[in-house]
């Protein structure tokens, strides 16, 4: 079975949103919202990933980044280990660079039935940690 490392961002604003983007048609859990990121090559470590990853993807440079979760989850076809981090400091404004939707979702309306489900946990507890006054 296919192990793969995932390093993924959780940009979050100072108004408790958290950009998100849609994964592209043909690829593995297409159409489902994500957190950006990707797989951790050889030689990375999980933040160098993260840097590199929400580079490509969003056009962000990640000045700082908190370990959340990590979280393994079996698809049918591969075996998926996600290394969370909630990212509030960065340079630029995020945006689809790989041509991909994007929005901002608060925090509090986050619906894990958006994401793969290797995300229920995460969203779960982003929804519990959530002020709900912002
Ligand atoms: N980025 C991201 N991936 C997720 C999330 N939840 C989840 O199950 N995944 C899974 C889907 C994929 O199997 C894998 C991420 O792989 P990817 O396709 O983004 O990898 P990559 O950016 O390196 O892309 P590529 O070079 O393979 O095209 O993790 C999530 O919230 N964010
Ligand atoms: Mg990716």
């Amino acid at each position: 079975m296919k192990q793969l490392n995932i390093a993924v961002g959780i940009i979050r604003n100072a108004r408790q949103e958290i950009f998100l983007t849609q994964r592209a048609a043909d690829s593995h859990m297409a159409g489902f919202w994500e957190f950006p990121g990707g797989k951790i090559e050889a030689g990375e470590t999980p933040e160098q990933a993260l840097t590199r990853e929400l580079q490509e993807e969003t056009g962000i440079d990640v000045q700082q980044a908190t370990p959340l979760e990590v979280i393994e989850h079996r698809f049918d076809d591969r075996i998926v280990t996600l290394y969370f981090y909630l990212v509030e400091q960065w340079r630029g404004e995020p945006y689809g660079r790989e041509g991909q939707p994007m929005r901002w979702a608060r925090q509090a309306d986050l619906q894990a039935a958006d994401f793969p489900p290797a995300n229920a946990r995460i969203i779960q507890l982003l929804v519990a940690q959530a002020n709900p006054a912002v």
